[in-house]
């Protein structure tokens, strides 16, 4: 009975011991936890809460992957990013020649890899550095028809033996799967759009909070995950001051720094010589269309307005375009390839254009997805460069185009008109979504910032992927 009522009275001090132990914010916490455990319980008590206490870990571990794999599925992300575990043919052999590496894939398709190709992505340290992830190996003197002296099939992947300089080269099965070209076998990373109409996001825009995007990069993933998905996001509770807005700027990324400034709070006092600095009514644009590349992300935060108007409205860009595509293929195709002249050009020492002119519609080269919508027809330039069409057909179509463009872009059914309050700041995806706002009288105070698409990009992607699978596909 004394040794029972002993084991309890320690456990009961472990219980209290280790409460703290969950609640430690860091390590030492933890140890210093730890030691006062050792200085207090006998050892088969000291192991049963080890094991508890790795179990405890285990499970924020597998909660925090669990999360991230919804998130990740929620983005849309292709299957591939699932680490695969690729077998090769049990039937067939590895083979090479004077050109190429031949491997036989257990699903009956035989890749093959030019030997230079093989030889230049060697991902050994001493080829590839392993923290810096760039190339170190010298490709230019590699022989343009090397070959391999041996290539043997291990477990876990290829191992090449080179025949003019014994260098060795392992490739995992997983990695050549991926990176297969002579045929490609696996799609590289692409995330889901939910294209919408003012009725999908009206009664319940994508939404998160403050504390959530402050207090962890899941947050992160939540927030960059909805902005890839919706093209925008609000996020609530946000003190309403300009520095608490940067901060939150910041978990994304630096802002963008443009002649407005890096984080802005403006007002309608012309303190830049651009119509947003004004009370007028602004139609759905995007921003930066006289910029080589238009800014990524633009952050809206209002702090503060006594008057009335100043209404906000959004439309998917990315949404009038398939509407477009549907109802007018030929307007499609002449705002995918008539080219805009852009300006910013109010400041007295301001006269900015992009170095070279782009369409409205802008698709990637490879896949010909639609990659960037840019819409502002007030920063419009003169256009005197009806550049490889016919002039006379090419410029009554254009505005046919844009007049077909403009309708659909402001159906009702695709503006998405709100009123932005302090403390509920908007972001949005700035190559896809149309803004606006209705004029205004009173005081109207609004800060915010750009962000650059590729410091977005690469945020979304290593928070919701994490780090390992974000550079699979590199
Ligand atoms: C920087 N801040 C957002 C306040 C104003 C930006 C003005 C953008 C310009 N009207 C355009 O459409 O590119
Ligand atoms: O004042 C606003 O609500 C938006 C201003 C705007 O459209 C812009 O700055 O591009």
């Amino acid at each position: 009975m004394r040794r029972f009522l002993k084991s309890l009275s320690n456990l009961r001090k472990a219980g209290q011991i280790l409460r703290s132990a969950q609640n430690s914010v860091n390590r030492s916490n933890a140890d210093a936890s730890n030691r006062m455990l050792r200085n207090t319980l006998d050892r088969p008590a000291l192991r049963s809460i080890y094991s508890w206490q790795s179990t405890l870990r285990a499970r924020v571990q597998q909660a925090s992957n669990d999360r991230r794999n919804t998130l990740t599925r929620s983005l849309g992300v292709n299957a591939n990013v699932v680490p695969r575990t690729t077998v090769i043919s049990p039937h067939h052999q590895v083979s090479f020649d004077n050109k190429k590496v031949y491997i036989p894939w257990d699903e009956g398709i035989t890749s093959s890899y030019h030997n230079i190709w093989l030889r230049d992505s060697c991902q050994c340290s001493s080829c590839f550095h392993p923290i810096t992830k760039q190339r170190l190996v010298d490709t230019f003197s590699i022989p343009t028809f090397i070959r391999p002296e041996s290539a043997e099939a291990l477990d876990g992947g290829l191992k090449i033996t080179w025949a003019n300089d014994g260098h060795e080269s392992f490739y995992p099965w997983d990695w050549l799967h991926l990176h297969s070209y002579q045929p490609v076998l696996e799609k590289h990373l692409s995330f889901r759009r939910e294209l919408w109409s003012r009725d999908d996001v009206q009664e319940n825009p994508p939404m998160v909070e403050f504390s959530t995007v402050m207090g962890s990069d899941m947050g992160v993933a939540e927030w960059t995950s909805k902005i890839k998905l919706y093209g925008f996001c609000f996020v609530d509770n946000v003190p309403v001051n300009p520095d608490n807005t940067e901060k939150l700027v910041n978990r994304i990324s630096f802002a963008r720094q443009t002649h407005y400034g890096g984080f802005w709070d403006f007002t309608s006092d012309l303190a830049s010589n651009d119509t947003a600095y004004t009370d007028i009514a602004l139609g759905l644009h995007t921003d930066g269309t006289y910029f080589t590349e238009p800014p990524g992300l633009q952050m809206l935060h209002l702090l503060h307005h006594n008057g009335s108007g100043g209404e906000s409205v959004l439309a998917d860009g990315f949404k009038a375009a398939r509407i477009l595509r549907e109802e007018a293929p030929e307007h499609y195709k002449t705002l995918s390839r008539i080219r805009i002249p852009a300006h910013s050009a109010g400041n007295e020492d301001v006269c900015i254009r992009p170095a070279s002119s782009s369409p409205i519609l802008n698709h990637d080269e490879l896949t010909g997805a639609l990659i960037q919508v840019r819409w502002n027809n007030d920063d419009r330039s003169t256009m005197d460069r009806w550049q490889g069409g016919d002039s006379d057909v090419d410029v009554i179509n254009f505005y046919e185009a844009i007049r077909k463009w403009h309708e659909i872009i402001t159906r009702p059914e695709m503006e998405y008109w709100f009123k932005l309050q302090p403390g509920c700041a908007l972001i949005f995806d700035n190559w896809r979504i149309l803004h606006g706002r209705s004029a205004f009288d009173g005081e109207r105070r609004v800060c915010g910032a750009y962000i650059n698409m590729d410091d977005f990009d690469s945020k979304m992607r290593l928070t919701n992927l994490g780090r390992e699978a974000a550079l699979k596909y590199l």
